[in-house]
């Protein structure tokens, strides 16, 4: 059924925008719901629920997880299938993702997929959630999932229409509510009194005490094993929010890790003499975190490192470089990088609002990859300091595996680092 979107009634409000070139009016945007009402009984509870985003749009929706209000940043993933490993990737801590595919739910969901032991994204956003849940591996339904772990979820916006406005104006925030007593204004209040730039997000989700991992990719999932045995690398993991199958796949490439949390000392890391030290991914405003910029800082030049999107942020800075935020990031599992040293392109897992500005790193430092969509940095190094970093995922989950040599780049880092010392 073909998605429509209606313009509604238009509300004066008289709030001026918090950010420039927005309309000061409400507008109320519905799509023609593609589920099947009445001929079939949803096997979940569905209340009314509202999106209301900061340009002024309104968003009416069916809610499918837990009822209530929260304030966050809207962002749309273009991937098509993994919104278990999405919904646990703590780097979408304050953020809506909206899942640019039209079907979502097909597959339920099981312990086995998660990328963290909890969900920080602030609410899920789809077009249409599927009547029926069929896969061998599923445990439950992505409804009876959110609902557990109090996550709203929302369907029967025109996700597609949506997705074109933060194309075109940038990622917005916004208000997803259940909460039938608040008015259209009010929301619009909250929507632009919130802010998600210069916010600490990593100290929230990371670990709060060291710990080893013991856990690794199952042999019925890996793949290139063939010339790794035992675990010859000692590897320190900071925590800003890592998705576990980094760790899985440093694991499998031959590491023993101690992953520590994101105000781990520097010298405390030292004293544990590694061989290596990862920097994870994380969410939010690399800018914001300068303690952690420090501590690569304090670690650059002592043992190789490597960096994974709120990593390679953190090294960009701790080089003398500086980020800036995107107009709307890159959210999916098909994003085309180049890697500039063998002109292969690879297509990539990517989950980021925040990029390393090239012009802005000192000599020596070099981008060793380049995303294909619009020439942003997506990789450096500095082999003076033993340094690689990516700004996408090569551990994917969701997405293609591409990239999983970046893991056996880091260990012939460790493995020439050692041999010359
Ligand atoms: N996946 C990540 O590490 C995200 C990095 C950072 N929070 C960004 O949005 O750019």
């Amino acid at each position: 059924m073909a998605a429509t979107t209606t313009l509604g009634f238009l509300l004066p409000t008289g709030l001026s925008p918090r950010r420039g070139g927005f309309k000061v009016s409400l507008i109320r945007c519905s799509a023609s719901p593609l589920t099947t009402s009445g001929l079939v009984e949803k096997p979940w509870d569905s209340y009314n629920a509202r999106l209301v985003l900061e340009d002024g749009s309104i968003w009416p929706a069916k809610s499918f997880g837990a009822p209530g209000t929260r304030v966050a940043e809207l962002v749309f993933n273009t991937s098509l299938t993994g919104y278990q490993e999405i919904l646990t990737d703590p780097s979408y801590a304050g953020q809506f993702v909206l899942m640019t595919n039209p079907q979502i739910g097909n597959t339920g969901v099981n312990l086995d997929d998660e990328e963290s032991e909890q969900c920080f994204l602030a609410g899920l956003v789809i077009r249409s959630l599927s009547i029926s849940t069929s896969n061998w591996r599923c445990t439950k339904t992505l409804a009876d999932y959110l609902t557990e772990r109090n996550l709203m979820g929302v369907y029967d916006l025109d996700t597609r229409a949506i997705t074109r406005r933060l194309r075109e104006e940038g990622s917005l925030n916004g208000v997803l509510t259940t909460d039938q007593t608040k008015t259209d204004q009010e929301l619009l209040h909250m929507s632009r009194s919130w802010d998600i730039v210069g916010i600490d997000l990593i100290t929230d989700v990371s670990c709060k005490s060291p710990y080893e991992w013991v856990n690794k990719t199952d042999s019925e999932w890996d793949f290139n094993t063939a010339s790794r045995s035992g675990k010859p690398y000692r590897v320190i993991a900071y925590d800003f929010g890592i998705k576990h199958n980094i760790l899985r796949r440093l694991s499998s490439y031959g590491c023993q890790i101690t992953v520590v949390p994101s105000t781990f000392p520097a010298s405390e890391a030292l004293k544990m003499n590694p061989d290596g030290i990862l920097f994870s991914n994380g969410p939010g405003d690399p800018s914001a975190v300068p303690y952690a910029v420090e501590t690569v800082k304090e670690l650059l030049g002592k043992a190789p490192v490597y960096g994974i999107c709120m990593g390679h942020q953190l090294l960009g800075q701790a080089l003398g470089g500086k980020t800036f935020k995107m107009k709307f990031g890159h959210h999916g599992g098909n994003h085309p990088v180049r890697n500039n040293r063998t002109g292969q392109v690879e297509i990539s897992a990517q989950n980021h609002n925040y990029a390393v500005d090239p012009a802005s790193l000192p000599g020596g430092v070099e981008v060793t990859h380049v995303n294909l969509n619009d020439g942003s940095c997506a990789g450096l190094s500095f082999p003076a300091m033993n340094v690689m970093s990516l700004q996408y995922h090569p551990e994917a989950s969701p997405g293609p595996h591409d990239s999983d040599n970046a893991f056996k780049e880091f260990i012939e880092l460790m493995k020439r680092s050692k041999q010359s010392s």
